[in-house]
């Protein structure tokens, strides 16, 4: 591993106790990986982790297949999402899952629509490329299922369907977000984790 690399993996591990300490990760839940873009190659937390005591130590090297190169224990029952996402963004070097009360919530009660549209607040700006709070972020939302390839198939086509998205959700499980490097990728899933609470929020307000 290269020094860029090791600095990367030593991010995408602050940022798992990151997103640990704010409750963003419970009972072992959520996966992180960083990809060298010299090889391909994807550094992917272990399955089964509690994300809040992450180290380089934990995490596995596949390649750009999500074939195991080296580490120890399993990859991330969702490496193949990993996998796929980072064929489908090639600038992408980061990514993050997380399982949220407010992804949760808005992405159960959207997997009909198969989307959250998102527009007009000033936050959105947080997203790389977007310059107004008038920007309409539309995060598609895939059902969830425990049979993973056809996960990352679905994934392959919402990708594919929404070049612009900054994010996905699987309904009733969670978000997955990335950037071009851990710390766009943290900035990214800060800002949609905001936006989602905000929206849920306000659809329960609009109720009452
Ligand atoms: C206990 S959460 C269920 C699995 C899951 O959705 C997840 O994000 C964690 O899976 P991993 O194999 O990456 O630990
Ligand atoms: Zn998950």
């Amino acid at each position: 591993m290269n020094v860029r690399v090791a600095e990367q993996v030593d991010a995408l591990c602050q940022l798992a106790h990151w997103a640990a300490a704010r409750g963003w990760v419970p009972a072992t839940s959520g996966n992180f990986s960083v990809r060298d873009p010299a090889n391909g190659h994807i550094y992917i937390s272990c399955s089964g982790l509690d994300k809040g005591r992450m180290t380089p130590a934990d995490l596995l090297e596949l390649d750009a297949q999500g074939r195991v190169i080296s580490g120890l224990g399993k990859p991330s029952a969702e490496s193949g999402l990993h996998v796929v996402a980072y064929r489908m963004r090639p600038k992408m070097r980061a990514i993050a899952h997380v399982h949220t009360i407010w992804n949760t919530l808005l992405s159960a009660r959207s997997v009909d629509a198969g989307h959250v549209e998102i527009a007009g607040y000033e936050l959105l700006k947080a997203l790389s490329g977007v310059d107004s709070h008038a920007h309409a972020e539309r995060v598609p939302v895939i059902a969830n299922s425990q049979d993973y390839s056809m996960l990352a198939r679905e994934l392959e086509e919402a990708l594919e369907r929404n070049p612009e998205t900054h994010g996905v959700l699987l309904s009733a499980h969670g978000l997955y977000t990335w950037g071009t490097s851990v710390a766009e990728a943290r900035r990214h899933l800060e800002a949609l984790e905001f936006l989602f609470e905000v929206e849920c929020r306000r659809m329960q307000g609009s109720r009452e």
